[in-house]
């Protein structure tokens, strides 16, 4: 049985009170690593460790000695990319496709483009006139902000952890990462990427565990942590922010998300059915900006309706490792109870099930594993549920609509702001569109293209802040302003 360690001030390490959890594999159910449980004696001590590496080795470096370090970490990650691909299968029993394509490059991206960003952006300075002629010159400088707090989710969990640590480590802080306690199997590998690759110890820190009442709730109200990162759930950012608020400490946030894809008749039909599919049904639905909303203009909307039931009764069900496997389980048997309840909810609310809507056929030795099929609902109001809430599954509703205007007012009513997918042949309207529906991120003709060095953050309730490029030095450092009289 595996044994997976908190991670402190560079070692590898158990807790004072021996508690421990099992990690369940979402494929089969059965039982695949024993995981430490943090408690405030290994939080505090990660926090401390963390506080002594910035007035240590780590806060002496240069900033080009700290790039050229993350890099060290990117080229290490890629080095052991298969060892990452592995741990992230059994974590999440995702395909290995969805690893290899999609989630874990993203790891040593985010290292490397944060390394570079800090070495690369300027700071701003200004000249100044005074009264006695002579003038002032002012100028910027960034500091780290401290110990940062990482907390995040088992959706994607090493993509978006790294998301965070890549930028607050080349920032100059130390952080304390708390994963999900669903999937601590990569962020445990990353312990062994710093060492390996001499990161000092302490920069880097590990507690695992739960939320309220456990490692998470323990490290956000920490007094040592100044600034808290975290993506998650629109009611646990609430829960941490009122925790930040003692000490009054800076936050990131994000959150949830309840995103329209918006389908106009003049759209490329293949790439709009192929982007909805991958936008709706990719890591089993699990992704924040995935899509649970979809509107098709009305022309299009039988034909459209038909060719994506067809995509999705054409997935195969598996392992993640066996070739041929394009669709996993959902990550825990709580949340595929949540989502079950969506799929009856939906039918009580009278939705017409296009396809899905229940468990899938499997193999008798994956029977134990988190299973739902892919569905497809129309015919709901816009009241229903499944169409106000985040399942966080892989369904979605499909709705006609006839005008821009209406479907501009659809796709804005949530309280949610993450992101939107518009497919279009038509830019001018694609324009209009992406500067009239309220959130953080629009695609059109595309979903989940990433360049990171743009903003990317929700509005409304989908979160706090936006990071990526400069945007996250804004949150990693504090700027302080030189005034020097000439
Ligand atoms: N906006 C984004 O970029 C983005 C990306 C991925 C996931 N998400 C959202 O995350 C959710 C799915 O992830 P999840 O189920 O892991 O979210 P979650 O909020 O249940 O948990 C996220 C993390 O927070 C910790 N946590 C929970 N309660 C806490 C508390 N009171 N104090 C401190 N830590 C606490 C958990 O242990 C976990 O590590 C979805 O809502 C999804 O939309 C958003
Ligand atoms: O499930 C949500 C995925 C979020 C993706 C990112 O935060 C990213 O691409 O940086």
């Amino acid at each position: 049985m595996r044994q997976v360690q908190n991670f402190i001030d560079g070692q590898f390490t158990g807790s004072a009170s021996g508690r421990r959890f099992d990690k369940i594999s979402p494929v089969d159910g059965t039982t695949i690593a024993s995981v430490s449980e943090a408690g405030a004696a290994e939080v505090d001590a990660a926090v401390q460790a963390a506080r002594a590496a910035l007035h240590g080795d780590w806060g002496n470096l240069t900033t080009d000695q700290r790039a050229d370090l993350l890099h060290g970490v990117a080229n290490e990650i890629t080095r052991r990319f298969d060892d990452f691909v592995a741990a992230e299968m059994a974590d999440t029993g995702q395909p290995h496709h969805v690893m290899t394509h999609a989630f874990i490059p993203r790891g040593a991206a985010n290292f490397k483009v944060f390394a570079d960003v800090v070495k690369n952006v300027a700071t701003e300075s200004f000249v100044m006139p005074t009264p006695d002629g002579a003038g002032a010159v002012n100028y910027a400088i960034r500091r780290p902000k401290g110990v940062v707090a990482v907390i995040s989710p088992w959706n994607a969990p090493f993509l978006l952890m790294t998301w965070k640590v890549g930028p607050a480590l080349a920032c100059g802080n130390t952080v304390v990462v708390k994963p999900s306690e669903e999937t601590p199997l990569t962020t445990a590998l990353l312990g062994e990427v710093m060492n390996a690759v001499g990161v000092p110890k302490g920069v880097f820190n590990v507690i695992h565990g739960f939320g309220p009442g456990s490692a998470g709730e323990l490290l956000t109200r920490h007094k040592g942590v100044n600034a808290i990162t975290f993506t998650g759930e629109t009611g646990t950012g609430t829960a941490i922010m009122k925790a930040a608020a003692e000490g009054i400490r800076d936050v990131s946030f994000e959150l949830g998300g309840k995103n329209a894809g918006i389908v106009f008749a003049d759209a490329d039909f293949d790439k709009a059915v192929d982007g909805i599919f991958r936008s709706a049904f990719l890591n089993t639905g699990q992704v924040c900006l995935g899509t649970e909303r979809v509107y098709v203009e009305r022309p299009l909307f039988e034909r459209f309706v038909a060719a994506l039931k067809a995509r999705v009764e054409g997935v195969s069900f598996g392992r993640p490792e066996t070739k041929g496997t394009d669709y996993g389980p959902l990550i825990s048997a709580e949340h595929r109870k949540k989502v079950l309840s969506y799929y009856r909810k939906a039918v009580e609310e009278g939705a017409t099930v296009v396809t899905g809507g229940g468990t899938p056929e499997v193999a008798a030795e994956l029977a134990g594993g988190h299973w739902v099929q892919p569905t497809i609902w129309t015919g709901l109001p816009e009241s229903a549920a499944v169409i106000r809430e985040e399942i966080f599954g892989p369904c979605c509703h499909i709705a006609p609509f006839d005008t821009e205007a209406e479907v501009v007012t659809l796709a804005n009513a949530t309280d949610y702001g993450l992101s939107t997918t518009i497919w279009t042949t038509n830019l001018a309207r694609a324009h209009r569109l992406s500067a009239a529906i309220e959130v953080g991120i629009v695609w059109v003709n595309s979903w989940f293209l990433r360049d990171l060095r743009t903003a990317f953050g929700g509005s409304k309730q989908s979160g706090i802040g936006r990071e990526g490029g400069v945007h996250s030095l804004e949150f990693y450092t504090e700027t302080a302003n030189v005034c020097i009289k000439l």
